[in-house]
């Protein structure tokens, strides 16, 4: 009986609903969408239950910023805990079916993601490259943020080399690969926003180059019941006069359990408020990989640059 309902559990898989037009529309408009009730309360419970024994056994370090060599811990700027998922913990840690059947609902989530993008439903975007998503699970102790921040470094546009460098020596890689989808997964059910803070505040700007005017006054219809519009943009910037200056606008999106958030890496800045109760979530990044300096399909998802600008890039590299 043990072993059928070890079995039963095992072959359970997390169950997720596709994005509805909105939330599409959102993520291609506004650059960023927050989805409630992505997976169900049990498999959210679930999910903290593993990243709670994962933490118990160690498994998870405070959270660096920066990267490669100028990865470093900065209290300053970011205070969580942080555990990869790819790989993940050992099988004798927490729950490894979990693990797996996380991963592979976020897989399809790429999947799902590519698909609206080749049927032109989000703004252009360089393709989401499989086998390259990162996954981790966070939990940020009582007193945990992240200041500001976008989730690609700014030198190189963002990309990275992957393998060697000509510092190394000979032979050195030519692909690159950058971050292009930032998700969230949040795991504390009945999230008290008001009385523990931790909220995630998603930055928009009037010039930033993908939104358009609708959507940065346009989030309330998209994530009514997990984000507030707090920001205000400055009148010059409303009427499209002045210097291009502009004051920002955020939406703040509660943390609640299910509620999935995806954002442009490159484009949306975001930060974690201080957080007084303990609070768990799955982050992960779907990305783009390309031979060093070659643009990886199609223009630049904002500039609309087309592989010449790209290769400017290329030349300095070379
Ligand atoms: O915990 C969150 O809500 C956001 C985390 C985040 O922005 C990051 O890890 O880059
Ligand atoms: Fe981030």
């Amino acid at each position: 009986m043990a072993v059928l309902a070890s079995t039963v559990l095992a072959l359970a898989s997390i169950q997720t609903r596709r994005l509805t037009l909105p939330e599409i529309g959102a993520l291609a408009t506004r650059g960023f969408c927050a989805v409630p009730s992505w997976i169900s309360s049990a498999d959210v419970e679930r999910i903290r239950a593993d990243v709670l024994a994962a933490d118990s056994a160690g498994m998870l370090r405070t959270a660096s910023v920066g990267n490669g060599a100028t990865a470093r811990a900065d209290d300053s700027i970011r205070r969580t805990r942080m555990c990869g998922l790819l790989p993940g913990p050992p099988s004798r840690v927490g729950c490894v079916d979990t693990r797996l059947q996380l991963t592979a609902a976020i897989e399809r989530l790429r999947i799902e993601l590519a698909e609206l993008a080749s049927d032109g439903a989000l703004a252009p975007m360089h393709a989401l490259t499989p086998f390259a998503t990162e996954c981790a699970y966070l939990n940020y102790p009582q007193g945990g943020y992240y200041t500001r921040h976008l989730d690609v470094p700014a030198a190189n546009e963002g990309w990275l080399r992957i393998g060697r460098a000509p510092a190394d020596g000979t032979s050195v890689a030519r692909w690159e690969r950058r971050r292009t989808i930032s998700l969230l997964l949040y795991l504390n059910a009945g999230w008290d926003m008001d009385a523990w803070g931790g909220q995630l505040r998603v930055f928009t700007r009037a010039s930033e180059p993908c939104a358009t005017p609708q959507a940065a006054d346009g989030g309330r219809d998209t994530a009514s019941e997990v984000a507030r519009v707090r920001g205000e943009r400055d009148p010059a910037a409303r009427d499209g006069a002045g210097t291009g200056a502009s004051a920002d606008v955020w939406v703040d999106i509660a943390p609640e359990g299910g509620t999935l958030v995806l954002m442009r890496s490159e484009l949306v800045e975001h930060e974690v408020l201080a957080t007084r109760q303990p609070r768990q979530c799955v982050v992960a990044w779907f990305r783009t990989e390309r031979r060093a300096g070659l643009s990886p399909s199609g223009p630049h998802p904002c500039t609309g640059e087309s592989a010449k600008g790209v290769h400017r890039d290329a030349g300095q590299r070379t």
